[in-house]
This record gives structure tokens, sequence and C-alpha cells, in this order.
């Protein structure tokens, strides 16, 4: 599912099914979900080899059984990651074979964040201590206390593979240039050689120096088994892994994760998005879902919609790419400009 051609038989299928949002849906998530779940839960699906399914609960009956059938779902989850016990760790790897859409990720993941800590940290962070959490997200991890003095920045650290360290180290020193130290680095994955891989590049000199790694924590775990320390993070971060997770697991997930949320807090996640209902990969044990699949899952995590953008510069033949920004607090209007009715209002004439 992840950075892959859209399976033939399903792209086969894209002229022809075109679904715009439902007009409850177009402003907002929050409304009378319950219409959208139908739309969204009752919508046909299909799998990698083109098989269709009429709804995304007869596809999860299949895969996982009934409520309670536990081997079934172990199995699933044992499957995805034996999928990627596989891989070889660099960033070719993790991207099936599209290194290339590396660079486009990463720039869209910046300006996207760098929009929302400034929205949500008012002067963008400055001064303030930022902790930060990824999941899986190629080793690359977040901006953490940012400096006051000399501008406000945050930086990835990125492509902490070891094969391809000197993007590394161009951050690192992009980093210097706008970071004082790091607070945190918190790492989660659940394939044991990535982390390693995170661990090793990590303790390289340069991070040792900016006192990295002694802040870092590492989590071998997935993300259906894990509930963050409380308060601790400024951001959770989610990238191309929550497919893994069924729906329950999903919400479950979410509603559990809200708690590693600081004030003002926020979870990006950047996914895979299929045009319709879902694809379900029969390889590495994952689903893409649509949009209104989404929005329909956030809705029951009690999840509000932030910001959403979509992920450019990707190629054509892969799957949309949306980012999310999720709060746990209604967000509030943001008014840019005046309104109609005060800027029509009389004024004095100087
Ligand atoms: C396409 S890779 C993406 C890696 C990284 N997030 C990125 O953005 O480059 C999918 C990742 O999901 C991880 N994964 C698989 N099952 C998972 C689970 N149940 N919970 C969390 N991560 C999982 C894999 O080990 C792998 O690192």
């Amino acid at each position: 599912m992840w950075i892959r051609p859209i399976p033939k038989a399903v792209s086969q299928q894209y002229p022809i099914i075109t679904q715009s949002p439902p007009p409850y849906l177009r402003n907002s998530v929050k409304r009378t979900i319950t219409k959208a779940r139908l739309t969204a839960m009752e919508a046909a699906g299909s799998d990698s080899d083109g098989r269709e399914f009429k709804n995304a609960q007869e596809m999860w009956k299949e895969q996982i059984g009934d409520e309670g059938d536990d081997p079934k779902k172990i199995q699933w989850y044992r499957e995805g990651v034996a999928y990627w016990e596989g891989v070889e760790a660099s960033v070719d790897g993790v991207l099936g074979g599209f290194g290339q859409v590396n660079d486009a990720d990463i720039k869209g993941s910046e300006a996207f964040l760098n929009s929302l800590l400034h929205e949500r940290f008012g002067d963008g962070g400055r001064n303030q201590h930022l902790v930060a959490l990824e999941f899986s997200h190629r080793w690359k991890t977040l901006y953490y206390e940012l400096m006051g003095k000399h501008g406000w920045g945050w930086c990835m650290l990125d492509e902490m593979y070891s094969l391809t360290f000197t993007v590394a180290a161009v951050n690192m020193y992009m980093l210097h240039g706008y970071l004082k130290k790091f607070s945190a680095v918190d790492l989660l994955e659940p394939v044991s050689h990535f982390l390693d891989a995170a661990r090793e590049n990590l303790s390289q000199e340069h991070f040792v120096a900016s006192d990295v790694h002694k802040a870092t924590n590492f989590y071998c775990v997935p993300l259906q088994e894990f509930t963050p320390e409380a308060g601790r993070y400024n951001v959770i971060w989610i990238q191309w892994c929550i497919g893994h997770l069924t729906d329950d697991d999903f919400i479950s997930f979410f509603k559990r994760a809200k708690v590693g949320l600081k004030p003002g807090g926020f979870f990006i996640l950047k996914e895979n998005i299929a045009r319709n209902g879902f694809v379900l990969d029969n390889e590495d044990r994952s689903i893409t879902r649509s949009d209104l699949y989404f929005k329909d899952l956030f809705h029951q995590c009690g999840l509000h919609l932030y910001k959403m953008k979509d992920q450019k510069g990707l190629p054509e033949e892969l799957f949309a790419v949306k980012m999310y920004a999720l709060t746990t607090e209604v967000p509030k209007k943001v008014h840019k400009t005046r309104s109609k009715v005060q800027a029509n209002r009389p004024g004095i004439i100087k």
C-alpha cells in the first residue's frame, strides 16, 4: 500500500469512480457523521489484486474475523510486521523503491508543520520547549526546542539512514542555525532493525554533540499496543503506518494517544488516500482509506480536523497523499480579513 503505484486493478477503476464530499462534510467533520459513516463505511472497496468488497465491514470480517477472533487479528499484525522485517533499512526500502518522493514529502511536511506551529504556538514556538513523537517516520524526527534569540525554527532530523547520512549532516547544519538543543526526540517503530538503524545513526558524533541521543526514547512496539506518557508531546506525527491498524485499533489508539498531548498540542496524520472506499494491500496487510473514511474515523476518535493539505509533487501513478492536523479541542474560527459588515461600516474621515 505504501509508496507503491496504485494497483493496476484499482487504477483502472479510477476514472469511473468519482465522489465529492456530501454537503455535511464539506466544512467540518463535527456535524452529524452518522450519515457520513454510512457513506464511508458502506462504500465498496477492493484489494490489490482487483477483488471487490461490498463494503469495509465485509473486508474486515474476512481479514480479521468477527469481534473477539483474536488469532486472525494477531496474524494480520504479525504479517504486517513480517513484511517490513524483510525490507532493507534505507530510504528506497521504506519507500517501496520510490525514494525519489522523499524530497517532496519533506518539503510538504515542513511547510505544513511550519504553518501549524505559527498558528498554534503564537510566535511560532519561540522560547518554547517543544517535544514531538514520531511513528516509524523514516527515522526522521522533529524540531524540539526552539531557539528564541536567533529566530524560531524547527527541523526534521532527516534521513537518519545508515546509507544516506550526508543528508542528515546537511540538516544538522541547518539545525544549528535554528536550534539550540533538542529537548526530546522519541521514535516508535515495531520493526527492530529499522529502530536499530535509527539508534545507530543518532549516536553519530554530531548528534551526540547536540545532545540528541540522550534525550531520545526508542519504542519498539506497534501503534496498537502503545500509550504515550501523559502530557509529553506538542506534536505527534504519524505517517504512512496507520493503514496497518484495523478500524477498532485506529480508534482506540487515538483515544489513548490524546493523553500524550500537551495543551495546544496536535496530531499530524500523513497518509495515502484511496479515491473511494478503501484498497486492501494483500502483501503488507494494510489498507488505504478514502478521505471520507478517515474523517469518519476521526469523528469516532473524538478528534477535530484543524487543517488539511494535499501533498504536492508526487508521481501520478502513486496514491494521493493528504496531511491532516487533528486537535482534541474544537478549532476556533480564524478570521483573517475584516468581515464585509465591518469593512463597510462608516468611519471617520480624517
Ligand atoms: C511505508 S513504511 C513508512 C515508514 C515511515 N513512517 C516513513 O514515513 O517513512 C511503513 C512503516 O510502518 C511500520 N509498521 C508496520 N506495522 C505497524 C504497526 N502495527 N504499528 C506501527 N508501525 C507499523 C513499518 O515497520 C514501517 O516502518
